[in-house]
């Protein structure tokens, strides 16, 4: 297990008042990628991503992050391939970030925190009929995570960055229409995968991670707007919305595999 050397009390952290961890829990996220017990997989697929740019609706401040939501009434957004039997449609992306550089990712590479963590939420419309039944299965949700390390300016992320202060406050929401999240993933297509959760309530076990190998680079000032949010409404006494991660969670019996050698 990695060092408790972070300070990272999340236990004391509001957002974390749900239990730590939930009674039963066999594949909880987020865990530690132990790079050197990851084991090579030669019939993982490459992952194949088509987003079509005008699914964007809207960025909204849900009081956990910021989430950038697409139409997911058709197949216009989706991903197949890589660990997936199916075809998975994007519902919305979000990121998990620190109130400083040292911490704020939600997986770790061998015990290696990044200052933060995007995901790319997609869920199983061949086999289930809305996202919120999706939630509640073993195969219904894939989440792609690209780590974020700290370096050049962003060029896609800064459209992003320049929304954040309409969406400052809890329970606010700015239309948001044409946006390509491909532009936040690594070209490179080496990923780890596994079998893991959601990583806020409901916790549930639904969701097939593939985490990208390669972080993407984004620049200090891009860091500092996402903590200029609020994790409070109009109104109420203001709360930075920073260390917004869950803590690791144990691997149990699970591998951890890698498409790549
Ligand atoms: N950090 S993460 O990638 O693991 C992640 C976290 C939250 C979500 C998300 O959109 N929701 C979780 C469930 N919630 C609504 C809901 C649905 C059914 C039952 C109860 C509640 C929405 C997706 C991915
Ligand atoms: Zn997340």
């Amino acid at each position: 297990a990695c060092s408790r050397k972070n300070i990272r009390n999340a236990a004391l952290h509001p957002l974390w008042q749900s239990p730590l961890t939930i009674p039963g829990g066999t594949r909880q996220s987020p865990i530690n990628i132990q790079w050197r017990d990851s084991v090579y997989d030669p019939f993982l697929k490459p992952l194949k991503i088509s987003y079509d740019p005008t699914t964007c609706l809207h960025i909204w401040n849900n009081g956990y992050s910021f989430l950038v939501e697409f139409d997911d009434s058709t197949d216009r957004s989706t991903i197949i391939g890589g660990p997936l039997e199916n075809q998975y449609r994007l519902k919305q992306f979000h990121f998990h970030w620190g109130a400083i550089n040292d911490w704020g990712s939600e997986h770790t590479v061998d015990c290696k925190f990044y200052p933060a963590e995007l995901h790319l939420v997609h869920w199983n419309a061949v086999e289930y009929p809305s996202f919120e039944e999706a939630v509640m299965e073993g195969n219904g949700l894939a989440v792609i995570g690209v780590f974020l390390k700290l370096g050049a300016r962003h060029e896609g992320l800064q459209t992003l960055v320049d929304a954040l202060p309409a969406v400052r406050h809890k329970d606010t929401v700015i239309e948001f229409d044409v946006f390509d999240p491909s532009c936040l993933i690594p070209s490179c297509p080496d990923y780890w995968t596994y079998a893991g959760s959601l990583t806020t309530p409901p916790l549930t076990e639904s969701v097939t991670w593939i985490i990208k190998k390669k972080p993407i680079e984004v620049d200090e000032d891009q860091l500092e707007a996402f903590r200029t949010l609020l994790f409070t409404s109009h109104g109420e006494e203001e709360r930075r919305m920073v260390d917004n991660f869950r803590p690791l969670q144990p691997l149990m019996n699970r591998t951890v595999r890698s498409s790549f050698r």
